[in-house]
């Protein structure tokens, strides 16, 4: 079949999982001390709130834990280090790699197949690449608009997806609101044209159930896969024999 649409994971499939759990996640926690210490707590919101994205996020935190700065600290810093994807822990990430980008501290090591790959095939026409990830859409957007030694690759990305926007990545459901969202409601659903690609086995198979075409991706320091994902799945090393 020929692929109209590829939809890409980020982490693990088109940048290593180094840079997300090496240079991104300690970007952040390495900034949560100054942020949390500009505000006051039990943290309450104020007629600023409007004006202070950072404020209206944490505001968004469990009750619980807005007592106070070392609650609220810990709280986060626990939530990275389990690696949850908690739609507000994301949204909060982005808004702080936001700075580190914008200074320079941070550029996206995309593989560089992954970059060929999705200049091409985007160059062809009525073929399309989405993202869909556990980082927010934002900051979806501020990655592939620092990519090392290339700049700015948003213009090639048709459309983004998020936990906030199409669900838990490990969900059947999400992929079947990708779907409606790409191709609308009509009865001329694609799907076996649309090809997801992750290097988490569990997304590729809800990818999968839900009519799409799925390929695992095996990066150096993925998770390693299991024999029996390597009898049930479609896995590729590169994609360089995609373009
Ligand atoms: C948008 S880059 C940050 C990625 C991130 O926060 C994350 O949790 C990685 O999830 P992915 O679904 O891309 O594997
Ligand atoms: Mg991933």
């Amino acid at each position: 079949m020929n692929h109209k649409v590829l939809i890409f994971d980020i982490e693990g499939t088109v940048c290593p999982i180094t840079f997300v759990k090496d240079v991104l996640f300690p970007y952040f926690t390495g900034q949560i001390p100054q942020i949390l210490s500009a505000y006051k707590y039990p943290l309450t919101g104020n007629v600023d709130t409007d004006h202070d994205p950072i404020l209206d996020t944490l505001l968004k935190f469990p009750q619980d834990t807005l007592t106070s700065q070392e609650t609220l600290r810990s709280h986060i810093l626990q939530l990275v280090a389990a690696d949850i994807k908690e739609p507000v822990l994301k949204s909060l990430q982005g808004i702080v790699w936001k700075k580190g980008y914008q200074c320079g501290d941070l550029k996206a090591p995309v593989y560089a197949d992954a970059i060929e790959l999705i200049t091409k095939f985007t160059q062809q026409p009525n073929q399309k690449v989405y993202i869909y990830s556990s980082g927010s859409i934002a900051a979806q957007k501020l990655l592939f608009g620092h990519v090392e030694d290339v700049g700015d690759m948003n213009q090639f990305i048709s459309g983004y997806f998020d936990i906030t926007t199409a669900g838990f990545k490990t969900e059947t459901s999400s992929y079947t609101t990708i779907l409606k969202e790409i191709f609308g409601d009509g009865e001329e659903e694609e799907e076996e044209s649309v090809l997801f690609l992750s290097d988490n086995v569990k997304e590729v198979k809800a990818a999968k159930e839900a009519g799409m075409e799925g390929y695992v991706v095996e990066r150096p320091g993925n998770a390693p896969l299991t024999d029996s994902d390597r009898r049930n799945f479609t896995i590729i090393n590169t994609f360089e024999d995609m373009v």
